[in-house]
């Protein structure tokens, strides 16, 4: 009956909690954008201006500043809040983030990336819609559709929100570790709604993530731009350096050419290797999702552990290359490549840099060019492997089931959430992963969107979760 009322209700506020979503996504709260930073801040302000009309307690942690571009910038604030206080209630710790990838209609979006559209598939697109702003503007959704039936809230929220995360969680370690036994100290779980089902039909429960390890390298050797008429043929090009060294570290088929990275990856046991076989996947998600026939493996299996149990390299992009329209005959004077690896058990972050920036180093000095390189590594964040065979994982099931109807797979996923691992250790919790979206939601592509469906019947995952929290006898 309390489900029911709820789910009624939430029905009802449809068109309320999409303007909500409507609201933060135009707030263009870009990470990795300097000169976006102070919609960061405004992004962080309107988490605690909402929560506070719920009646939460809200408050901003300074976490002081990082470098960017070569300065030294003041990182957005943490955002930290509390629900309810009864000790008679569970507490449950949420995270998400209120930062997004950088978007723009020229990278060929149909609409504008900031401004929501609801298009006639019922899918609502907007840079962030799914990754994260939805899944946060569902829990405020959640907390006052208890309020607007007249409902107790079942649990305490303790919430954790980073304006960081697409830049590598930067500062967020530090306060989870100095707050583990104090602000967050009363938490029984923590949940995370930052992944995607695999696929588009059937939810999922996320219990891994692979890491990140973030690198770039930059070719100088000019004083200026050159004329490649004039000087091509006679002077080093900082580009072509710049293209062999990167061509050096992966191959077209995936295949990783850092010497040493294979030896830190876990070996595949065959009792893990029978978990692929039920997993409800097909090539033609991957294909829809990628909008493309351009699959490696010809079949599931070798596709999911190649996302989820292997690490991949992937060459991200090129500044200082010339990059607009026309033939620009140009030599760039100085060029920065980067590129990341996704890492998996058991690859330790300092190993792999060493790995990589030994091999970066030779390759380019066996060039024999007179350009200079210089290697970067921006940030790491470590991979994380759980089990679902859990009472918190229970409780996601069934929440899960009520809502949908299908009992959840238990999958791992290739992104990160590279504070995952830091919450676990911290705080000695189980991390349960409760997605939203769907897997051909393309985040951080072009035209992000999500589902109608996924975000009202995520507001009710989130009501029903809390519901069958408090039921839970641990
Ligand atoms: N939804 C999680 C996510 O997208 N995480 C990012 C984290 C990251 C790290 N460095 C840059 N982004 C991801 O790319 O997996
Ligand atoms: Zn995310
Ligand atoms: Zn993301």
């Amino acid at each position: 009956m309390t489900l029911e009322t709820l789910y009624n209700l939430i029905d009802q506020k449809k068109d309320e909690f999409i303007a909500l979503l409507a609201k933060a996504v135009a707030i263009p709260s870009v990470s990795a954008d300097a000169n976006l930073r102070p919609k960061v801040y405004e992004m962080a302000d309107f988490v605690v201006d909402e929560f506070t009309k719920l009646g939460a307690k809200m408050e901003k942690r300074d976490i002081g500043f990082h470098e960017m571009d070569g300065q030294k910038v003041p990182l957005p604030p943490i955002v930290l809040g509390q629900y309810g206080s009864d000790p008679s209630k569970k507490t449950v710790l949420i995270y998400n983030h209120f930062d997004v990838q950088p978007a723009s209609k020229s990278d060929g979006w149909s609409t504008e990336p900031f401004k929501l559209e609801v298009d006639n598939k019922d899918r609502m697109i907007a840079r962030g819609v799914t990754d994260d702003k939805g899944p946060l503007i569902g829990w405020m959704s959640a907390v006052q559709a208890y309020q607007e039936c007249g409902l107790d809230f079942p649990v305490n929220l303790l919430m954790c929100f980073e304006g960081m995360e697409e830049y590598g969680s930067e500062g967020l370690d530090d306060l989870i570790r100095a707050e583990a036994q104090k602000y967050f100290a009363k938490a029984d779980c923590v949940c995370i709604s930052d992944t995607y089902w695999l696929g588009t039909k059937k939810p999922v429960l996320t219990y891994g993530l692979r890491g990140v390890s973030y690198f770039s390298m930059t070719v100088e050797g000019p004083a200026a731009d050159l004329h490649s008429g004039v000087f091509g043929g006679t002077v080093h090009e900082p580009m072509t350096d710049l293209i062999a060294v990167m061509s050096s570290l992966v191959k077209p088929n995936g295949e990783i050419l850092i010497p040493g990275i294979m030896d830190e990856v876990a070996e595949l046991t065959s009792e893990e290797d029978r978990l692929y076989d039920t997993i409800d996947y097909e090539m033609s998600d991957l294909k829809n999702a990628t909008g493309a026939d351009i699959s490696i493996y010809s079949d599931t299996k070798r596709t999911l552990q190649h996302r989820w149990r292997y690490p991949t390299l992937s060459l991200h992009g090129i500044e200082g290359a010339f990059s607009g329209s026309g033939a620009k005959t140009v030599i760039p004077a100085k060029v920065n490549g980067k590129f990341s690896i996704r890492t998996v058990p058991n690859m330790e972050p300092e190993t792999v840099r060493k790995l990589v920036q030994d091999h970066v180093e030779k390759v380019f000095s066996a060039l024999g060019s007179k350009n200079k390189l210089t290697f970067h590594a921006l940030h790491a964040g470590a991979w994380w492997s759980s089990s679902p065979n859990h009472w918190h994982y229970d409780v996601g099931s069934r929440a899960t089931e009520r809502v949908f109807g299908v009992k959840p797979d238990f999958v791992r996923e290739g992104g990160s959430i590279p504070v995952t691992v830091t919450f676990e250790h911290a705080l000695n919790r189980n991390v349960l992963l409760l997605p939203m979206g769907r897997g051909d939601d393309g985040a951080h592509s072009i035209n992000e969107k999500l589902d109608l469906d996924n975000f009202m019947k995520g507001i009710k995952l989130f009501c029903t979760y809390v519901h069958e929290l408090a039921l839970e006898q641990q």
